[in-house]
């Protein structure tokens, strides 16, 4: 078992170190854990947010653990530069198009939401989003107009095959829950929308089981608080799906909840959680390291095959939040390790 585990900057390193610590207490076998420099960090000691040396580790082992990138002291930087390029260049070099962000409700947290308990306590649904293409891999530039203003632009496309692939993803999940798959778009406004929606009903056949339903993202951002628990699977493009599963983390309580999984054709796949690198309390030992243990999970099960490791990592961090041991995030004052001990001690 040969993991790479990129931690980062910021709080990166401190969540990444504490869901290592719960990987080495299951004693799997042959486990090897593989660090590598990325974001920042790798930049500010090999001048590249993503050295090949990285990419070397990456590519050599069977999944990745990742922390998070950001660095906003480097925002000078030109953008091929900047820390957000290494998590970036990994899904695009690894070919991880298949982000799967799931979000439901722990007991005990009903009331820590930012919705009303009774709202918040229906939800247990999976955004799978689309992570190679849209307008986050497009042709993009900057440029001077000849009467002085600056002009900025991002090509936002999808290509048929890409939506496709997604679109299997979005089914497939949908089979192994609800069967209910929620396809997210803008087709009202955008071209690249329409081809979405063309290939989403297109594949649909293919899944007679599946009832396939389609929304525009701004309702669906809507419907989130509204009514979240009639979402089973979302499946949405690159940009709406980074939007909607912030949001969706408030929905449960706090975004130091939400994992994730990057995956490839394959078992290969990178898991991180879905914050960021939280510079506003970087350093201080109080980010909530439960979605990153949250993604070590989620790598047990799909990488490795490890359902019941992997339900074991979900079942002591249910039980750390239903005992009260909760971060500044949620309300409660305990600490990354303070939580890195009690998920710990209930495994
Ligand atoms: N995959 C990634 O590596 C990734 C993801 C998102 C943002 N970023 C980068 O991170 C940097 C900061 O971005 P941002 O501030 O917009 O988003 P962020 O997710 O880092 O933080 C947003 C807010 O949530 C809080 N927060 C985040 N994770 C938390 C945790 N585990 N426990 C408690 N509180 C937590 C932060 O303190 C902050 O107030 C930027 O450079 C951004 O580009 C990286
Ligand atoms: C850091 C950034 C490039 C990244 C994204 O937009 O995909 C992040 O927000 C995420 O959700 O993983
Ligand atoms: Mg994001």
């Amino acid at each position: 078992m040969r993991i790479a585990v990129f931690a980062g900057d910021g709080i990166g390193p401190e969540v990444t170190s504490e869901a290592v610590r719960v990987l080495q207490a299951l004693d799997l076998p042959g486990l090897e854990l593989v660090e590598g420099d990325v974001g920042g960090a790798a930049y500010r000691k090999h001048g590249h947010p993503l050295p090949a040396e990285t990419l070397d580790i990456a590519r050599s082992a069977e999944a990745v653990l990742f922390g998070a990138v950001g660095d906003f002291d480097l925002d000078h930087l030109e953008r091929h530069l900047r820390p957000e390029q290494a998590v970036l260049g990994l899904r695009k070099e690894l070919g991880l198009f298949a982000n799967l962000r799931p979000a439901r409700v722990f007991k005990g947290l009903e009331d820590l939401t930012s919705l009303r308990p009774e709202v918040a306590q229906t939800i247990d649904l999976l955004i799978v989003r689309e992570l190679n293409g849209d307008v986050y891999f497009g042709e993009k530039g900057m440029r001077t107009l000849e009467d002085g203003r600056r002009q900025g632009w991002d090509m936002m496309s999808y290509a048929e095959d890409e939506v496709r692939r997604i679109a299997h993803a979005g089914f497939k999940a949908a089979m192994t829950r609800g069967k209910k798959l929620c396809s997210v778009d803008k087709a009202n406004v955008l071209e690249t929308s329409q081809l979405w929606r063309d290939v989403m009903i297109e594949v649909a056949a293919e899944y007679p089981e599946v009832e396939l339903s389609h929304m525009y993202v701004d309702n669906a951002a809507m419907q989130l608080v509204k009514n979240p628990g009639a979402f089973d699977v979302v499946v949405t493009g690159n940009l709406f799906g980074d939007i909607l599963s912030d949001q969706a983390s408030m929905c449960v309580g706090s975004i130091g909840l939400l994992a994730s999984a990057s995956l490839a054709e394959g078992t290969f796949g990178l898991y991180e959680p879905i914050h960021g690198s939280a510079p506003d309390i970087a350093g201080k030992g109080i980010a909530n390291p439960m979605a990153t243990i949250l993604s070590a999970a989620m790598m047990l099960r799909h990488s490795f095959g490890m359902e019941a490791e992997a339900v074991r990592i979900e079942d002591a961090v249910a039980a750390t939040l239903a005992a009260g041991i909760k971060g500044g995030d949620l309300g409660g004052s305990a600490g990354t390790k303070e939580i890195g001990d009690a998920v710990l001690a209930r495994l």
